[in-house]
Parts: structure tokens; C-alpha cells; sequence
């Protein structure tokens, strides 16, 4: 079973049933395998999601303002980061907007031929945000800046935090200041980490664990033991019970690991955990497409 992308966006719906009014609101997703690993060793992409899954990113991705990724994944992937047809079908794209890309990029090394300006050129996709920390009136960087406004994107300087990375609060109120009322945050693995570890930043998680051990690769956490049984897949929840709401969606065929799969959790400290978990898939149809590279 396929599921559309109205069934995928009911699924979520209770992450966004709050009306955040003065915040932006933050939803942190990505696809692992069982073994925390996000990419090839050299940060190839690997397709770890399977149709159904896919189907959700893209129906998210439809009803976010915004996609905030790091440079890295602009660098070696060079996404596209639009919602598609091919997952949510023609109806579904014709009566929503397609999110803005934003890129965290500290020393503007986002290149010119990357396909989120060629879409935008071409109308594909609207035009790239981009986040640095360098002044445009620095003359190491006006050249490039100049080159990538002409290409339409709009950038922006925000502060830098002591890890040299840029303040990913500012860059919320920066967007919400333009209007922007969701964001998803897509990765990679360093802007993963930096999320989790910054309890307050996100509303929402949303991660896809392909039931597959890839082994090796880029991982966002330690690898739990390859003699884990299913239900110890709940260790993830050491990560996750930190956050307002979490949301694992389970992508193939794996009932018997189908523990609940939405915490919500209302002020951090009150030790108050709702369990409103869902499954998402009841069929399997990953197993063919698991661990191909693209
Ligand atoms: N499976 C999945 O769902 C996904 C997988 N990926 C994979 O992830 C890989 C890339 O991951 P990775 O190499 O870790 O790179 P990231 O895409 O996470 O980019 C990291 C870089 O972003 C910049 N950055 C700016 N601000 C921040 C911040 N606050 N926190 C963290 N980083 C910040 C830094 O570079 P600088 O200092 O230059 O600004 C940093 O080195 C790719 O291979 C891609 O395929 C990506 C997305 C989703
Ligand atoms: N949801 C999801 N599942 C996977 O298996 C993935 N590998 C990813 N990767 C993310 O999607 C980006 C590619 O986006 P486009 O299809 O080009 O729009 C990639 O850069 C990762 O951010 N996601």
C-alpha cells in the first residue's frame, strides 16, 4: 500500500496542532538505518526511505515555509528540496506552495552551479536563503556574495557560537521575522547533532529508521550493538524524551518493532510524557529499495 499524501499529512497533523504564534515552529527530519548511519563513508546519499516514507517528506515538505540544510548536504548532494509529484501527485502540488531552501553555510562556500539556483531560475523552486557568518563588505567574500545574489539567492549574516557554528536561534527568529511560520531542518549529520543537542530549538521530530544495518557511513550516533533486539529500539528514546515532541516512523515491515512512536511532552522537567504513538506503514514495501545508492 501507497499511502497518499493527504493520509501522511493526517499522520503528522498532531505535531502541528498548536498554533505557535510568536515562534517559529521547528521540525527537525531524516531518514537512518537501525544503525544511526545517515550516509555513504564518503557522505554519498543513500535512499534509506522507502515510497511511503518518502511520501511523508514530501507532503511535509508541502506544507512547510521552509528547508534548512547544511552546507555540506547542499555540497555533496546538491538537493533539489521540493515536494514532487512523483510522491504526492498532481493535485496535491497544484494547491500547495513549495517551501524556500535555507542553507547555514559559515563561510559562503555554496557553489554556483548547485541546482537550488538553476531551479529557482527556472522557477522549479523558489530561491535559496542562505545563512552565513562572513560580512558582505569583507572582500575575501563580496565577490562570491555579488555572484550568488545575481544567481537570486538572498543571504544573510547571522552570529556565530562559540562551536564556530552559526546561532540556529537566530537563524529561526531571522526567518520567522520574514514571515516564515514552519521549517523543516533536513541535515546533515552535523546539523542533526547540533539539533539534538539544543533542547528548546525543536517543536518536532520526525525520523525514518529503515530496518537495515548499513554498518559503515556517516552516523549521528553512536551505533547500537548489531545484536540488538527489535524492542531496543526504544534506546532512541534517550535522545528524543528530551524534546517537545518526537515522532518516529517506523518505514517497512517491522510490526513487532512498532513500539509507540509519538512522545509529546509538555514542559521540560514536569517528567510528563503523553504517548499518543502511531505506527505509519502496517505493510512492508522498503525491502527492494533499502541501501541502494542513488
Ligand atoms: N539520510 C538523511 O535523511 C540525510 C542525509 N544527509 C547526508 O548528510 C551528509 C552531510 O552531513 P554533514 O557532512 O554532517 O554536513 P551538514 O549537511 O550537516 O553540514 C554541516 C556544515 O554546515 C555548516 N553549519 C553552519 N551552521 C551549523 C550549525 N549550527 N550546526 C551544524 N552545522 C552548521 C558547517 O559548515 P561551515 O562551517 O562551513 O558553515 C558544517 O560543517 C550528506 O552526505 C548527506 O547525504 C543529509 C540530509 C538528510
Ligand atoms: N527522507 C529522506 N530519505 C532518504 O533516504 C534520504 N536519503 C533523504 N535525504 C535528503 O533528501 C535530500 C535530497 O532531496 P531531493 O530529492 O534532491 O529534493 C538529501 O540532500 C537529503 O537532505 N531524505
Amino acid at each position: 500500500m501507497t499511502r497518499t499524501a493527504e493520509q501522511a499529512w493526517d499522520f503528522l497533523q498532531p505535531l502541528y496542532a498548536e498554533n505557535l504564534t510568536d515562534r517559529l515552529h521547528v521540525t527537525l527530519t531524516y531518514a537512518q538505518s537501525m544503525d544511526g548511519i545517515i550516509a555513504g563513508p564518503q557522505g554519498q546519499q543513500i535512499l534509506i526511505s522507502g515510497k511511503d516514507s518518502m511520501v511523508m517528506t514530501h507532503a511535509l515538505r508541502l506544507n512547510v515555509d521552509g528547508i534548512i540544510i547544511g552546507i555540506n548536504t547542499l555540497i555533496n548532494d546538491s538537493p533539489r528540496l521540493t515536494g514532487r509529484a512523483d510522491y504526492v501527485g498532481e493535485d496535491y502540488l497544484a494547491t500547495h506552495k513549495q517551501p524556500t531552501p535555507v542553507v547555514l553555510d559559515t563561510k559562503l562556500r555554496f557553489p554556483l552551479d548547485a541546482l537550488l539556483l538553476k531551479n529557482a531560475a527556472t522557477k522549479q523552486g523558489k530561491p535559496p536563503i542562505i545563512f552565513t557568518g562572513v560580512d558582505q563588505r569583507d572582500d575575501k567574500y563580496s565577490a562570491q556574495w555579488r555572484q550568488l545574489e545575481d544567481a537570486g539567492a538572498h543571504i544573510y549574516t547571522v552570529g556565530v557560537d562559540t562551536s564556530g557554528h552559526l546561532n540556529l536561534e537566530e537563524v529561526c527568529q531571522n526567518l520567522k521575522s520574514r514571515g516564515m511560520e514552519r521549517v523543516m531542518i533536513e541535515g546533515g549529520a552535523s546539523v542533526i547533532k547540533t539539533c539534538l543537542a539544543s533542547f528548546g530549538l525543536l517543536d518536532a521530530v520526525v525520523v525514518t529508521i529503515a530496518p537495515t544495518w548499513i554498518g559503515n557511513g556517516i552516523t549521528i550516533q553512536n551505533p547500537l550493538s548489531k545484536e540488538v533486539s527489535c524492542f531496543e529500539i526504544s534506546k532512541y528514546e534517550d535522545i528524543f524524551g528530551k524534546l517537545t515532541h518526537s515522532l518516529v516512523a517506523l518505514n517497512a515491515n517491522v510490526q513487532q518493532r512498532a513500539i509507540p512512536t509519538i512522545r509529546s511532552r509538555r514542559g521540560y522537567g514536569s517528567q510528563h510524557f503523553e504517548l499518543v504513538g502511531r505506527q505509519y506503514d502496517e505493510t512492508s514495501y522498503i525491502s527492494s529499495t533499502l541501501c541502494q545508492e542513488f
